[in-house]
């Protein structure tokens, strides 16, 4: 069982074309299978101490998994009975149904009795294979006896989802999982909601499907990726407050947004904050104010080697705010646009965005950070996977799209797309958007492989060292210790 933070997300085509070339490499579905039940039978063994278990088989592959942990697990003296929604109908399932010895119940039709009920089930219905949505006797059986069970564990999926929306087909919603058991490669439907919150906690599987080689050119599979703590350059003796960074916040008429974003990139290790604002607005002393004109901005970034401009946090959206918004992006300092200045976009801004792509220049890069109500103004409705709407998105804007949610999945306008953890929902509180913001203006020059990843990781961290019921203003102030612990 291998944590998830860093491993490759596979659709169920790519999925498949990896089984394919394991097989045409020499492997067979039978060996994949051996491998995937035994994995399943050794993870629940443990974690079930002693106790007896229930492996509820589908029709598939997936049953097939689940006849072979049941058998392996019966050879290691624990005490197993198996459920079956039907016969095998595939040859490495049936296979793996006649070298189960035991008994098989029925279900739905014969209800596995409500005394019967195990604590300890262990799902493979469906896998990847799951075309339509769940006949509602069958699940409404699998939630019974997943919400009865003191440890339940998906293989490879919980039934029910989808696996590259990760949405779920049945209006029925489905019992949370202790445990998902995730075979050969992560799918979208472990990271994407709803279906990541079903799954409970997601381990991989290592099946021998040599993917260690997907994401190279030469696969010419674009993995997508979970997002794992980033390496951030550690400071030097040498450094100074502009060798550091300097962060420009542009603010406007809500005053407190644009202060945490500033104070956030500070925290976030940026050397220098400088934020336009109204006058006289309450700010730590470290941060510098100006008063804002065109003129001002251009006078305060020239000759300063790294700077990143963070506009939207409380900017408005008046001819004020356009005005600011023009003169930041002609700038072509590296921009964060969040907030009301995603409302501001048009599409000559996409223009000049996707010619800056085009350029290569780390130095001119855009970054966009909607939450669901910007994405949806911005790029329309969005049906599907979270994950290929963001890619379209930055492919379409030129910019890395950071599309926040507590599936927050960063875009980036080169296809390649990476995915974050569930966050602590206590991140669902206003203002922890200003903050994030203000930390991608800092990190654009501390995150050696890629500014919006280590970002968003930063600010899942300071949430999760914070614990519960915490205000924006405080989870800028963790930022220090999650800086300090990089
Ligand atoms: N891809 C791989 O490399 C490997 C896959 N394995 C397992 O195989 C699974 C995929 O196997 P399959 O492609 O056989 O798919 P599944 O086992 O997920 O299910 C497919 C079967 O269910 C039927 N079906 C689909 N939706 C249904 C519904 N709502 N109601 C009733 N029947 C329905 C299909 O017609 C098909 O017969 C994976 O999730 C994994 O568990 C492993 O055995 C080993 C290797
Ligand atoms: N339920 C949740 N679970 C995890 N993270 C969340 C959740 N809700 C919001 N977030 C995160 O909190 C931040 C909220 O940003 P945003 O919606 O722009 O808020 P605001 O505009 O008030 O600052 C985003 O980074 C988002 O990913
Ligand atoms: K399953």
């Amino acid at each position: 069982m291998t944590p998830i933070e860093g491993q490759p997300i596979l659709t169920a085509a790519q999925m498949r074309a990896a089984e394919d070339r394991a097989i045409a490499d020499g492997a067979s579905v039978e060996s994949l299978m051996d491998r995937a039940g035994a994995g399943v039978a050794e993870a629940v063994r443990r974690l079930a101490a002693g106790s007896p278990v229930l492996v509820l088989c589908g029709p598939g592959n997936n049953g097939g998994d689940g006849y072979v942990a049941a058998r392996v697990l019966r050879q290691n003296g624990v005490e197993v009975r198996v459920g079956a929604l039907g016969e095998p109908k595939t040859e490495a399932a049936s296979a793996a149904r006649a070298a189960w010895a035991g008994a098989v119940e029925r279900f739905p039709d014969a209800p596995l009795e409500q005394h019967d009920i195990s604590p300890v089930v262990v799902e493979a219905v469906f896998g990847t294979g799951l075309s339509r949505p769940l006949d509602d006797d069958v699940a409404r059986t699998i939630n019974a006896l997943v919400q009865c069970a003191r440890l339940s564990v998906a293989v490879d999926l919980p039934s029910g989802v989808d696996t590259d929306t990760g949405a779920e087909l049945n209006p029925l919603s489905l019992p949370h999982y202790s445990l998902t058991l995730a075979l050969g490669a992560l799918k979208p439907a472990h990271v994407l909601q709803p279906a990541a919150s079903v799954c409970g906690a997601v381990r991989l599987l290592d099946i021998g499907l040599g993917l260690d080689h997907i994401g190279s050119p030469r696969e010419n599979v674009s993995a997508d990726q979970v997002i794992a703590r980033p390496p951030l350059f550690a400071l030097q003796a040498a450094d100074h407050k502009y060798s550091r960074g300097m962060v420009v916040v542009i603010g406007g008429a809500m005053p407190g947004a644009a202060a945490l974003a500033v104070q956030s990139a500070m925290r976030a290790g940026a050397g220098y904050g400088l934020l336009f604002a109204e006058p006289g607005t309450a700010m730590p002393h470290a941060v510098v104010q100006r008063d804002w004109s065109p003129q001002a901005l251009t006078a305060a970034i020239a000759g300063k080697p790294k700077v990143g401009i963070v506009i939207g946090p409380g900017l408005g959206r008046d001819d004020a705010a356009v005005a600011k918004l023009d003169a930041a992006i002609a700038s072509e300092r590296p921009i964060v646009i969040d907030g009301d200045a995603l409302h501001l976009l048009e599409e000559r801004h996409f223009a000049i965005f996707r010619h800056r792509a085009t350029i290569v220049d780390r130095d001119r890069r855009v970054f966009l950070t909607p939450h669901a109500g910007e994405f949806k103004a911005l790029f329309g409705a969005w049906t599907g996977s979270k994950i290929a709407a963001a890619r379209a998105a930055a492919r379409h804007s030129g910019a890395t799209v950071v599309f926040k949610g507590p599936d927050t999945v960063i875009a980036h306008p080169n296809g390649h797309t990476n995915v974050a953890l569930a966050g602590s929902p206590w991140l669902s509180t206003a203002g922890t958007g200003d903050v994030l913001a203000g930390i991608l203006g800092a990190t654009l020059f501390s995150a050696p492989f890629g500014a919006a990843e280590a970002a968003v990781w930063m600010h899942a961290e300071a949430a999760r060292r914070l614990g519960g019921a915490f205000i924006a203003d405080d989870l800028a102030r963790e930022l220090s210790a999650v800086r300090a612990s990089r």
